[in-house]
């Protein structure tokens, strides 16, 4: 079955701030972007890449690759105002039938076991997510007021990558945005097509903030 990863990298950073956007900042020694991708074709070489970049970064991605030597076969497409847009865009890039994952580009730790499941399950499934366990108490904000502690038992926290049969994922992205989409298994959803949770990996986090990347030096053995 052919297979896909979309991996979405053509938004701003802007809450890690800084002065290239966090899916370009070298992570000992290496861009984040790089790391995500070398860890898909580590997994499985048979997952064709789909890169969706900044427009105007694309130049710079090129100058990267040859830099590090990045010679990984990829496809790039442009990214779009939202991620939901940046989505569409590489999914425009994805021509057969089979299984097609999306995954954030600065998520580079999720492990070779969790991306083997998702695609399998999805085969046969046809929306997967990997979830981890919420580990914190959490408190719900009342509308009109105060807060409440509700069953953290009751929710997952959610990772990527999202995988889906191209058919149902090309189907779902040919819906109208709406600002309630922040990932891939809300579009389907939004289809009336149920989403399976399967494990995740605690290390695999979206490098979001500054903090994140103190975490991900210390995910990197030497
Ligand atoms: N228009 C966008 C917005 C986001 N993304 C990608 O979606 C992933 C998850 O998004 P997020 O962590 O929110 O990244 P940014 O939008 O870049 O960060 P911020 O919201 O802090 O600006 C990232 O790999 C990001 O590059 C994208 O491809 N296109
Ligand atoms: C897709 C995602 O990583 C799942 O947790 C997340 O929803 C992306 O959110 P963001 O708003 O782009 O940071």
């Amino acid at each position: 079955m052919k297979k896909y990863v979309i991996v979405v990298a053509g938004g701003k950073g802007l809450r890690m701030g800084g002065e290239i956007p966090k899916q370009f900042i070298p992570v000992k020694g290496k861009p984040v972007l790089m790391r995500t991708l070398e860890t898909f074709h580590a997994c499985d070489p048979n997952i064709e890449l789909i890169v969706v970049l900044p427009v105007e970064q694309r130049s710079y991605w090129e100058h990267l690759c040859a830099e590090y030597g990045f010679t990984l076969p990829h496809r790039i497409a442009a990214g779009g105002e939202t991620r939901f847009h940046s989505v569409k865009n590489g999914l425009a890039l994805v021509e057969e039938d089979g299984v097609v994952g999306v995954h954030d580009g600065v998520r580079p730790f999720v492990s070779a076991e969790v991306i083997a499941n998702c695609y399998a399950q999805a085969a046969t499934l046809q929306a997967v997510v990997p979830v981890t366990d919420v580990v914190e108490t959490v408190r719900h904000l009342l509308p009109e007021g105060g807060s409440e502690t509700v069953s953290r038992n009751d929710y997952k926290l959610v990772q990527t990558p999202q995988v889906f049969t191209v058919e149902l994922l090309k189907r779902a992205y040919a819906q109208d945005y709406k600002p309630f989409f922040t990932d891939d298994a809300s579009v389907v959803e939004a289809l009336g097509q149920p989403v399976h949770p399967v494990s995740g990996n605690r290390e695999n986090i979206k490098l979001t903030t500054p903090f994140d990347l103190k975490v991900a030096e210390s995910l990197i053995d030497d």
